[in-house]
């Protein structure tokens, strides 16, 4: 199909579907226009128009033409009508709506043997679907949301595996099951609860930890005063079912808790320590929320509703994203210098070890 076509084909596709929106007008009657550009399509509106240009029709568009382009391209969804003036003259077309999109859907990595795909990938960059690939040297911290059995533990193996080769690893099981299985099959040792240990006794040594990474981050700083340019080795501080920890502890132990995080959250960014956590739900009483602001890899498995990402995605209408079916998918975010403002569909990738899975 070349570009004319395709023009053509979402000209018809938007004239037959946006019809009641916009009180009878079409591009029949020279009221909007449609134009393929380099990374998605502009709606030119011919103004004055007899319809709003507002958000609402912003997203009417999304909605047909995300159906009409899948599987050939798949719209990247705005939080809000996305404006680009034009270069002409004229004051009737001189606006557009801009739909970015990236060629093609998301696609799922099948790798057949985890181990050796971790030994020989480029460390610190983990492949998560084809053609996309988180760079943990642009990014600070990850986040995975889900509920039960949606996929959330099979993730952070698939994480733990691929940062393995790149980062030091401190891991908090507060569930003892699959990262400290993986962790005694690798010798990285798990701060997972003692059963003669009290709730708050095994947050406050994860606070030990915790404030030992901070004392870390703090040495660092300094020589970074000293040497801007100086690479450290990475340090991924990662937390499974952090909704477990903040449940039915002292408050004092809470508060010193949550306020290691944030300082963590912030400060980790130039002296590379992460943060990987991973909770069936995130809210404030989970998360603070400064370090909700700090977190640049939004991935939510499972259910994706409007209440279900309502924390990491607090902006986003998730209607009109064709979320794929099937284990580990969802929604995934990546905020960076190089990706552009981009949800996307998200299937986690499936992999196979050789000593058996974990679960
Ligand atoms: N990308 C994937 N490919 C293949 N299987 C997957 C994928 N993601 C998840 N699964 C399978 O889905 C099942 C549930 O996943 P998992 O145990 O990780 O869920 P969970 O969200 O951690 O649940 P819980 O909170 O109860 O531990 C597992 O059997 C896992 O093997």
């Amino acid at each position: 199909m070349n570009t004319q076509e395709l023009t053509q084909y979402l000209l018809q596709s938007l004239n037959m579907s946006l019809g009641g929106m916009m009180q009878g007008e079409t591009s029949y009657t020279n009221s909007f226009d449609v134009k393929i550009v380099k990374m998605g399509f502009l709606f030119i509106p011919r103004l004055p128009t007899s319809y709003i240009i507002d958000n609402d029709l912003y997203q009417k568009i999304f909605l047909i033409a995300n159906a009409a382009l899948y599987p050939r391209f798949t719209l990247l969804k705005q939080s809000s009508a996305y404006f680009v003036p034009l270069k002409t003259d004229d004051i009737h077309v001189q606006r557009a709506l801009y739909f970015p999109w990236k060629i093609g859907i998301s696609e799922r990595l099948v790798i057949p043997d985890l181990n050796e795909f971790a030994s020989v990938n480029e460390p610190l960059k983990i492949p998560i679907m084809k053609g996309l690939t988180i760079d943990m040297n642009k990014v600070t911290s990850i986040a995975i949301a889900g509920q039960s059995g949606s996929g959330k533990s099979y993730t952070l193996t698939y994480f733990l595996a691929m940062l393995l080769s790149g980062s030091d690893l401190l891991i908090v099981d507060p569930k003892f099951d699959s990262p400290s299985r993986w962790g005694a099959q690798k010798g990285i040792p798990v701060i997972h609860p003692q059963q003669n240990r009290s709730k708050s006794d095994f947050v406050s040594e994860i606070n030990e930890n915790l404030s030992s990474a901070l004392k870390t981050i703090q040495d660092r700083q300094q020589i970074l005063f000293n040497e801007p340019m100086h690479q450290f080795r990475h340090l991924t501080i990662v937390i499974d079912e952090l909704m477990a920890l903040s449940e039915g502890v002292n408050k004092a132990i809470k508060d010193s808790f949550f306020s290691l995080l944030s300082q963590i959250a912030l400060m980790g960014r130039a002296t590379k320590v992460h943060l990987l956590l991973v909770s069936q739900r995130f809210d404030h009483l989970t998360m603070p929320v400064s370090v909700r602001e700090q977190l640049n890899v939004l991935i939510q498995v499972g259910n994706i509703n409007r209440k279900s990402i309502q924390f990491l995605f607090p902006d986003l209408d998730p209607e009109g994203i064709v979320i794929p079916t099937g284990k580990g998918t969802g929604l995934l975010q990546i905020i960076d210098n190089e990706h552009p403002y981009q949800v996307l569909p998200l299937l986690t990738p499936t992999y196979y070890l050789k000593e058996g899975n974990l679960k």
